[in-house]
């Protein structure tokens, strides 16, 4: 915004006819907006010609002014001090600077503290935000980061209450999501630089971790918003990883490409109206026709994430007899014919298109079996592990959601004489949030670190009791912080949209992540169940 003006400037504009105010040394010409201001136009006009910051924050946050800055804002004042170059926003010594470099960067492990970055909210972000020092991230985690965050705060973050409300996403940002090589590194295996066109160029190929991939998925959660993750990595970060892993060559070749670039999109149907977290008595029937070419699928799937947007669905079959020695899994594409998906009206994540499915006599060449058949309760198995760790790391962010945001408006709302955050009441509330989320995601680091060491049998067996653990600790404390947070906002996160928005969603969402991808007293239930069978086959003593 190249013009400035003086104070003079904006006062003689002072009347409803001609209502400009300022907000942070920037100008905005609210004549036209002032019939359409949610909070009324008197108010604007009481302020026309003025320096309106301070009643600007007190009534709304920071994304306001970044989705209308560019329909309102008409310039500067000449007295605005020009930014400083790149603000270190706390003296902390740092020794390693973050990078865009990557190819330089320091081996897991070794790596040094990296430099401050984000808003310094004690616990706001996780601890490597803030030059504590990390065996897992080095600089060319910290230069991703950096990627995703801008592009999440500058197209993404104004925008998804609108979405949201709309229950959908604009296709465009899934197809950035393959245009800038996301897609294929968030498969919990290594980079699928083969089948893209335009692989992510900050991390060199053979240095992505799982670390990268969990940094994507966290900074997309903050934008508050299970709907919208979902939207754009639920489906697939649960559909795609079998195909990958279990697809024959052919069809990898053929459609795998189409996928990770962001052009076609992929679910996972496992999920029916009788069969939930009891995976293994799912009816879902797939026939073998005489000729042995094909299946022929009849059934119906439930709660199906992505999947009236999906044209390709890893589905889960019964190809045996009952059991889970019966159940295999399908690549099933909607051009096959037969493929109904209608959209379901759920609780919360709007935007994330929760879809109802029937097959009825869809064919399906047998070239599209996912690993062998009556032996798919195994791959599904496999896959709840990537799963349920990407479910806990949306959880913590939306946790620190939670908590951030409780931060920032504890920090400005007064009661009582004084500001939410001098009473000791609301500081306890906020020490309860920011212990279990700096808890669980220390342990969730822990838990990563083992799936990139261990293979992935071994990571099924000895990890699949703690992730399960860890899933139900996850949502435990974001239906906590969600709760906390609501009470803090008061009124704000009752009603949708505006300063408390944020929170009254993800308040929302809390189910859409207790109950799928294993529900919590099954996830209990299993984290010592499986936990003890397997200690014992190590040889644990009692
Ligand atoms: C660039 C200028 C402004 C824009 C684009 C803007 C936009 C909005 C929007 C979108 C809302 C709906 C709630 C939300 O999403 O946060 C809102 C609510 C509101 N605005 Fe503004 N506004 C502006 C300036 C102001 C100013 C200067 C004042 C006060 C003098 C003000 C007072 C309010 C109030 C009282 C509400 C209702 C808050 C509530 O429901 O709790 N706005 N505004």
């Amino acid at each position: 915004m190249s013009k400035t003006f003086s104070q003079a400037d904006v006062a003689s504009h002072n009347k409803a006819d001609s209502l400009w105010i300022v907000v942070d040394g920037d100008v905005y010409d609210l004549t036209t907006f002032q019939d359409d201001h949610p909070g009324g136009k008197k108010i604007l006009q009481r302020v026309a010609g003025k320096d309106a910051s301070k009643q600007f924050w007190k009534y709304h946050n920071e994304s306001i002014l970044k989705k209308y800055q560019k329909q309102l804002q008409v310039g500067s004042l000449d007295s605005k001090p020009k930014p400083a170059a790149e603000p270190m926003p706390v003296a902390v010594p740092a020794k390693t600077a973050a990078k865009p470099a990557a190819a330089a960067a320091t081996p897991a492990g070794e790596s040094e503290a990296l430099e401050p970055y984000g808003q310094q909210i004690p616990f706001g972000d996780p601890s490597w935000y803030q030059s504590y020092h990390s065996p897992y991230f080095n600089e060319t985690h910290a230069a991703l980061r950096t990627e995703v965050r801008e592009w999440v705060d500058k197209e993404i973050q104004p925008f998804v209450a609108e979405w949201d409300e709309k229950k959908e996403v604009p296709a465009a940002i899934y197809k950035e999501m393959g245009r800038r090589g996301y897609l294929a590194g968030l498969l919990g295996t290594h980079y699928q630089k083969q089948y893209v066109s335009n692989p992510i160029e900050l991390v060199p190929t053979e240095k992505w971790d799982l670390f990268h991939e969990m940094l994507i998925t966290d900074e997309l959660s903050r934008t508050g918003s299970g709907g919208f993750v979902w939207n754009v990595i639920g489906g697939f970060g649960i559909g795609c990883p079998p195909l990958v892993k279990f697809g024959k060559k052919p069809l990898l070749d053929r459609i795998l490409p189409g996928i990770l670039n962001g052009d076609k999109r992929i679910c996972l149907a496992i999920t029916e109206p009788d069969a939930g977290s009891d995976v293994a008595n799912l009816s879902c029937e797939a026939k073998l026709s005489e000729d042995g070419k094909h299946y022929i699928v009849n059934g119906e799937k439930k709660w199906i994430t992505n999947g009236i947007w999906s044209d390709y669905f890893t589905t889960a079959v019964r190809t045996g007899g009952p059991g889970m020695n019966g159940v295999s899994l399908l690549l099933i594409e909607r051009s096959f014919g037969g493929v109904s998906t209608r959209r379901m009206d759920c609780q919360g994540v709007w935007s994330s298109g929760t879809t109802y499915i029937t097959f009825e006599d869809v064919k399906v060449p047998v070239e599209n079996l996912l690993g062998k058949e009556n032996a798919g309760f195994r791959v599904i198995m496999t896959n709840f592990n990537h799963e349920r760790v990407g479910i806990i790391i949306q959880c913590l962010r939306f946790s620190r959601v939670c908590y951030e945001e409780s931060v920032k408006y504890a920090n400005k709302r007064r009661t009582f004489g004084k500001k939410l955050i001098e009473h000791p009441v609301i500081r306890l509330k906020l020490a309860h949030m920011a212990r279990q989320i700096e808890a669980s995601y220390n342990w969730l680091e822990n838990l990563i670190y083992q799936c990139e060491k261990m293979g992935e049998t071994e990571a099924m067996l000895r990890l699949g009791g703690p992730i399960a653990s860890l899933k139900a600790q996850a949502t435990v404390t974001f239906e906590f912080c969600a709760r906390e947070a609501s009470q803090i906002f008061g009124g704000l996160s009752y009603s949708r949209g505006g300063q408390g928005g944020k929170v009254e969603r993800l308040y929302r969402d809390v189910r859409a992540y207790a109950i799928p991808g294993g529900s919590e007293e099954i996830m209990l239930d299993l984290s010592i169940r499986q936990s003890m069978r397997v200690a014992k086959m190590l040889g644990m003593k009692l």
